[in-house]
């Protein structure tokens, strides 16, 4: 845990306990139900929960805010986020109904009273969301036409306004088009200093 800890100094104990929890609960699990790649299980705590909590260096939301993860997949980056931000409610969506079982599977063995999980396409869902987060699901533009309408309006003054909170790798130039109306793009290489990131990004947009 001393990766994450030197990176989130804030940390609890609890939480902590959480993050080191994660990794067997994926073990078992990911023996059953593949959601992350096996090779890519030895890199677990960099490539999955360091990279999904780059977002919570970027912004902590705000205590109550709604927030979806479009394509969740095993629960990334929403699981991560769910555990540093106990005061949020996070929704986690995906299309396919076993990576859903994953998830619920994983939320409930940590308790995480603030994680939902829903086997549903993005595009169906009726909720309006403060913010969404995702990872590695489609072109920008498609995904934004995805989540259009679901966004709030507004958000209580003094908060990040309702935006897209999206982590990406590699050439994005082409994607920043209309509807994407981009609001920052950070190098995680600036948070991280692991080489992982050298080619990731966040993108954070509104629609
Ligand atoms: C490459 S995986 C990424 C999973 C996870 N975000 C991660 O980074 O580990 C993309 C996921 O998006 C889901 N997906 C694709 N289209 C979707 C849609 N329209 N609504 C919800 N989920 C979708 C897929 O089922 C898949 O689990």
């Amino acid at each position: 845990m001393e990766l994450i800890r030197s990176y989130f100094e804030h940390f609890s104990e609890e939480q902590l306990a959480k993050f080191s929890a994660l990794k067997p609960l994926y073990e078992y699990w990911n023996a059953r139900i593949n959601v992350i790649s096996r090779k890519d299980m030895e890199n677990f705590y960099v490539h999955h929960v360091l990279h999904s909590l780059a977002i919570v260096r970027f912004t902590s939301f705000f205590s109550g805010a709604k927030v979806l993860d479009v394509g969740t997949g095993g629960g990334f980056p929403g699981i991560p986020l769910a555990i540093a931000l106990p005061e949020v409610e996070f929704h986690l969506v995906d299309s396919i109904g076993k990576k859903i079982k994953v998830v619920r599977a994983v939320a409930e063995a940590l308790q995480l009273t603030n994680v939902m999980a829903s086997q549903t396409r993005a595009e169906t869902l009726k909720q309006q969301y403060n913010y969404v987060v995702s990872r590695a699901v489609t072109r920008l533009p498609i995904f934004s036409s995805w989540i259009k309408g679901k966004l709030e309006k507004n958000n209580p003054k003094g908060a990040l306004p309702p935006a897209v909170l999206y982590l990406k790798g590699g050439d994005l130039e082409d994607e920043l088009v209309p509807p994407v109306q981009p609001i920052e793009i950070v190098s995680l290489h600036s948070y991280f200093r692991e080489a992982f990131f050298e080619t990731k990004k966040l993108v954070v947009f509104r629609v």
